[in-house]
């Protein structure tokens, strides 16, 4: 059994991976059986596919197999052997170790093919939908305006214990995935970023504190990750205490005691959070950083006040430093407790973790820790190409908008001046704050914004049963613009019981789009698709999909 293969890549994988065949006897899978030999008929007939992290379409590579199953092996790749027919120089030094831009050997219109292509077959495949027909409707992705450089958010992960074999660091998350690697010249960064980065590295390494390693995150069933920088060490050894992790408890509050203890026990450093926007003039741009660590004690958090103040008198670019505690042992760059906010003086100050982002001619005020599209100038070209979505088939006069996950109210309030009224669901109690300051900010009286999980909101507003108490309000269009686990089943039921016209679903993630498409499709009608590339170099694409109802 030859764990070393050479392989060639066919196509790319919605994650980013390159996809190859393996024939005859060149791999063994399902314990060891040859392939081709226990395989299905369709692996039978075309060989056993494998999963090449770090290939890309076209390529030759050596690669190692790392995992079996019985119809598919993951590999990594070790070495171009022969490079794709056309290729483009790396655009970043860091290209080899970090995981961030994994297409940046692909050029840029071949990218955009391959988001294409990905989008469709994950609408055909999983959504069922007829394959000309989404080829007719869907011809091209939209360009990002910008290929480098083109983060407004930035997440980069500590690691490290801060001993000599193991120095603290901060930065991307290794290509394959195991560790973090340190990115000085990280393309997407800008000059000033990178200053910022590079020295709150080695103030954090200065305190002595090690960075958090998750540890045992089967045990205690933690958020699923999402998106993230960090993926801690295997083996998860943490320094601050020594303590084995025990069993954990039936009772959850014994159990989420113990979590916590674990996070405690695991490391202290986390994420650095930076954005870029503008200051409370609307002229000045800036940058902001959110600091996330575990929990810690009094010390330990003026440690971080203290590193927070050092970079914000260093960097007049630099307008608010924000401390924020996580608890759960999970690999999220999300705090759920904040410790200090700091403005430019070093002081606290609760409003310098606000700033703006302009959209369509207007500005939206954000909190650090508040969602926005990461690509701003491509952000744009969403919201132009959604607005124009909805007003090619949205015919009421005054249109009634439901905008679901509807963030800090963007693009949705692009479209209020069109609408008899608006109403915005959104999770994050603050964004919904702001997505009300927002909407008053520009004048409008007929906007209301309501906190909570968008499941249970919509249940009320389309209620399974008759006899319900709530009154039912209908709703001529629905924005909809989920993270990327797509819709809940019981959202998706509830939206579906509106009965509204139209619907505009926004997805970052085409699978669930996909998989929520198939549920759709029974009551509505497909009429438009496009996709906007918001992550240049990645395997992320944005899609929009526009339904009619039957
Ligand atoms: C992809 S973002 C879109 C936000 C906004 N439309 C924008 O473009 O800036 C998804 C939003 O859904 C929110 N969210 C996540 N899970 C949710 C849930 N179960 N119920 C309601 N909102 C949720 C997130 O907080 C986030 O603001």
């Amino acid at each position: 059994m030859n764990d070393t293969i050479t392989l060639q890549i066919e196509s790319l994988t919605h994650d980013g991976r390159g996809l190859a065949r393996a024939h005859g006897d060149a791999i063994s899978i399902s314990g060891s059986a040859p392939a081709g030999g226990r395989a299905s008929g369709r692996t039978r007939n075309r060989g056993t596919v494998v999963f090449v992290t770090g290939g890309l379409p076209g390529q030759t590579v050596r690669a190692r197999i790392t995992r079996r199953k019985s119809s598919f092996c993951e590999a990594e790749m070790l070495e171009v052997l022969q490079d794709a027919p056309r290729s483009a120089p790396p655009a970043c030094t860091h290209h080899g170790d970090c995981g961030g831009c994994p297409l940046q050997t692909m050029p840029y219109d071949m990218q955009l093919q391959w988001k294409r292509r990905i989008a469709l077959d994950a609408m055909s495949r999983i959504g069922g939908l007829d394959a000309g027909l989404v080829e007719s409707l869907f011809t091209s992705v939209l360009p990002s305006p910008a290929l480098k450089q083109y983060r407004n958010k930035m997440e980069l992960a500590f690691a490290g214990s801060g001993t000599e074999g193991d120095p603290l660091i901060l930065g991307l998350r290794r290509r394959n995935g195991r560790g973090v690697v340190s990115v000085p010249q990280c393309a997407l960064l800008p000059a000033a970023a990178r200053d910022i980065v590079r020295m709150a590295a080695d103030l954090a390494a200065q305190s002595g504190l090690p960075a958090h390693t998750p540890r045992d995150q089967a045990r205690y069933r933690q958020a699923p990750q999402e998106d993230t920088a960090h993926h801690g060490k295997p083996d998860g050894k943490g320094r601050r205490g020594s303590r084995p992790a025990r069993r954990a408890p039936a009772n959850s509050i014994a159990a989420a005691a113990m979590a916590a203890e674990a996070v405690q026990n695991n490391g202290f450093w986390r994420f650095l959070v930076l954005r870029r926007g503008l200051s409370a003039d609307l002229r000045t741009p800036g940058w902001w950083a959110l600091c996330i660590t575990s929990p810690g004690s009094h010390e330990e958090q003026e440690k971080v006040r203290t590193v927070g103040q050092k970079l914000l008198q260093s960097f007049p670019a630099l307008a608010g430093f924000i401390h924020e505690e996580r608890a759960s042992e999970d690999a999220l760059a999300q705090g759920q407790k904040r410790i200090a906010s700091l403005d430019r003086t070093g002081a606290h100050n609760p409003a310098s973790a606000r700033f703006w982002q302009p959209l369509g001619g207007r500005h939206f005020a954000l909190d650090a820790a508040s969602f926005f599209q990461v690509n701003t100038a491509a952000a744009q070209v969403l919201a132009d190409t959604a607005l124009g979505m909805l007003k090619r088939h949205v015919s009421q006069e005054s249109p009634a908008l439901l905008d679901l996950y509807c963030g800090v109210g963007a693009p949705g309030l692009l479209m209020a001046d069109r609408c008899g009224r608006l109403l915005g669901l959104e999770q994050d109690a603050k964004a919904v704050a702001l997505a009300q300051a927002n909407a008053a900010a520009m004048g409008f009286t007929h906007c209301s914004y309501v906190a909570g999980d968008a499941a249970q909101r919509l249940d009320r507003l389309a209620p399974a049963h008759e006899n319900y108490w709530h009154p039912t309000e209908t709703w001529d269009a629905v924005l909809v613009d989920p993270p990327r686990a797509g819709l809940a089943p019981r959202a998706l039921n509830a939206l579906l019981r509106l009965n509204a016209h139209t619907i505009l679903y926004v997805s970052c993630n085409p699978a669930t789009l996909a998989r929520d498409a198939t549920r759709l499709r029974g009551a509505y009608r497909l009429v438009e698709m496009a996709a906007v590339d918001l992550f240049p170099h990645t395997p992320h694409v944005e899609c929009l999909t526009l339904w009619q109802s039957l």
